[in-house]
């Protein structure tokens, strides 16, 4: 076991105890101090050999063999290899795809730490690690920018008929008059979600020219101002929205946040983007108002199931008024790079106390 130092910037006394009961359970912090803002938790870790899964960029696996730590490169990984496999890391590493359950963590039985090379940790059993003492990390910022870059380019599409139009033109029509759009200037945008993806979605479709809503119980109407977007309740977002993009994580609360009750109290023809996480929409119902014509045009880039199998899902992907891209918000050169580092840089940390600036992004178990 090595002693090693981390250094958690501005959190509030509340905070710090709550850290101080989600990690001392695991026996991980030995000693405590405070200094001005900033706690410094002295953690015992052993991180000698990791697994890379999920097509996570080669810079994770560089930066950590750069200091000596073993690495196992798999891109692709069924849930029998990775049963197979774990129990020989300390530390595993995941995009989107893995699904890391209470299976997995039981069959990793020297995982110290999952580190999520991206925002969304839905698909990591979270509480299950915190029971098994197995820290979960995240790159929370890292890849906010191209997310938010998708979901404006997909709202500029979505007014303008782009995707529809130019697979028209490719099979040999020319059908100017059907692909007529609309301007999205002086459109209302409701942004569902203010953290880091939705800020930057509020402060760029601002500059089109777009009165931007947005409702997120944690950002304050003075915090909502600062880019460019009015505080309003929920039941304000409904019926003034001609555009609602989701930026809000997948948890119990926000599970199934567009259904068939806030679909019927929308403008008819409203204009959905999803670039956060497919099981923030109730599929069956959002098929409903699709058919209907309430939803007037969606553009998906995630969904309940990924790849999706489910015939529903399928329909929905078929619609003519729905432009579908397989989980892009985060591939791009620029946030893969990011994301990599920023996991590697925290788990170096782990062993080599204050190697890197970059701060310690750890998960807190909910229960
Ligand atoms: O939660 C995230 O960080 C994004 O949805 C990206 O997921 P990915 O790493 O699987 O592309």
């Amino acid at each position: 076991m090595i002693t090693v130092t981390y250094i958690i910037s501005g959190r509030t006394t509340l905070e710090y105890h709550r850290m101080l009961v989600d990690y001392s359970c695991n026996r991980t912090v030995v000693r405590k101090t405070r200094h001005h803002s900033q706690f410094q938790l002295f953690i015992k870790m052993e991180i000698k050999s990791v697994l890379i899964v999920d097509g996570v960029g080669p810079v994770c696996a560089d930066t950590l063999t750069s200091h000596g730590i073993s690495v196992t490169t798999k891109p692709k990984i069924t849930k029998e290899e990775l049963l197979k496999e774990i129990p020989k890391h300390n530390a595993l590493v995941v995009r989107s795809a893995t699904q890391v359950t209470e299976e997995v963590l039981a069959a990793a039985k020297n995982l110290n730490v999952v580190g999520r090379a991206g925002a969304g940790v839905d698909n990591i059993d979270v509480n299950a690690a915190g029971k098994k003492n197995i820290m979960v990390i995240n790159a929370p910022g890292a890849n906010a920018m191209s997310a938010c870059e998708l979901t404006c380019g997909l709202i500029l599409a979505l007014a303008r008929h782009v995707v529809p139009a130019a697979t028209s033109l490719k099979a040999g029509r020319w059908d100017r008059a059907l692909y007529t759009g609309t301007e999205v200037n002086n459109r209302t945008l409701a942004v569902l979600g203010l953290g880091r993806v939705g800020r930057e979605v509020a402060v760029r479709m601002r500059s089109f020219g777009m009165k931007v809503i947005g409702f997120d119980p944690y950002v304050t109407s003075e915090q909502c101002q600062e880019f460019g977007a009015t505080k309003v309740e929920l039941s304000e977002v409904w019926p003034q929205a001609d555009y609602i993009t989701l930026h809000m994580p997948l948890i119990d609360s926000t599970r199934s946040f567009i259904n068939k009750e806030v679909l019927n109290s929308c403008k008819k023809g409203v204009k959905i983007v999803n670039v956060g996480r497919g099981g923030l929409i109730h599929e069956p119902d959002f098929l409903e108002a699709l058919k209907e014509g309430k939803v007037g045009a969606a553009a998906l880039d995630v969904f309940e199931e990924e790849p999706p199998k489910n015939p529903l899902t399928l329909e929905i992907i078929q619609h003519p008024a729905v432009v579908a891209t397989p989980h892009l918000g985060a591939s791009t050169k620029e946030a893969q790079v990011r994301v990599g580092q920023e996991i590697a840089e925290q788990l170096v940390n782990l062993v080599k106390p204050g190697t890197y600036k970059t701060p310690l992004a750890a998960v807190k178990p909910s229960n």
